[in-house]
């Protein structure tokens, strides 16, 4: 059991992380900051700063629509103050996780993604074949007030054949281990919009750091 003095939220991610692998949070942020951030993303849209996102990395990225049909635009520090709010509160988690499970994070990844209606995102695992350094996944979700019947759900695919389907409530937040949940996102009657993270931590292949 975590004896840390972290926040009991982020300690019941611990506990998630360190039992089934994933957690479902379903009240994570205040609903003002997840305005801001949902404002941050909508301007970034409307700017044309989104750009449709690609398979893999490096030389070998690929846009393929039949896999993804989301935009997305990199969250670096110091872009806007919902931004570097978000991302500090980040920080908190990866030293908490750090602390409590030893995973070694050293940094985070994020983006914000946008699905227009009938996007969607198929069957895969964040860790790319040729670099295991993401570690664990989070999404922060920014949709107010989301229904039921608007789909956009993720779906987590879980051991034994079962699925978890969560819904992108504005302020909920879903966190699990990179490599152990094959995922997809469903297509939505509305437009869906999330900020992505990923925990690296360094490469195992010393050639990745050349
Ligand atoms: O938006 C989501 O629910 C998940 C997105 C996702 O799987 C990804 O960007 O890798
Ligand atoms: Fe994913």
């Amino acid at each position: 059991m975590p004896t840390s003095s972290a926040h009991p939220l982020l300690l019941r991610i611990v506990d998630d992380l360190a039992g089934p692998g994933w957690s479902q949070q379903s009240i994570f942020l205040p609903p003002a900051l997840t305005a801001e951030l949902a404002a941050e993303c909508r301007a970034r849209a409307d700017a044309g700063e989104l750009t449709p996102a690609a398979i893999g990395r490096g030389g070998r990225q690929l846009v393929q629509e039949g896999v993804r049909g989301d935009y997305t635009a990199w969250l670096e520090p110091g872009q806007c103050a919902p931004g570097d709010a978000w991302l500090a509160l980040m920080e908190s988690l990866r030293q908490t996780l750090n602390r409590e499970l030893f995973l070694g994070l050293e940094e985070l990844e994020c983006h914000f993604a946008l699905y227009p209606p009938g996007a969607f995102y198929r069957r895969h695992f964040d860790r790319f074949r040729d670099d295991d350094s993401r570690t664990v996944t989070v999404v922060l979700y920014l949709n107010e007030a989301w229904q039921p019947d608007e789909g956009g759900e993720l779906r987590l695919y879980l051991p034994g054949g079962r699925a978890h389907d969560m819904m992108p409530q504005g302020g909920s937040l879903a966190c699990f281990m990179s490599a152990s949940f094959p995922h997809e996102v469903l297509p939505a009657t509305r437009e869906r919009l999330s900020l992505t993270g990923w925990f690296r931590r360094r490469a195992d292949n010393p050639l990745d750091t050349l």
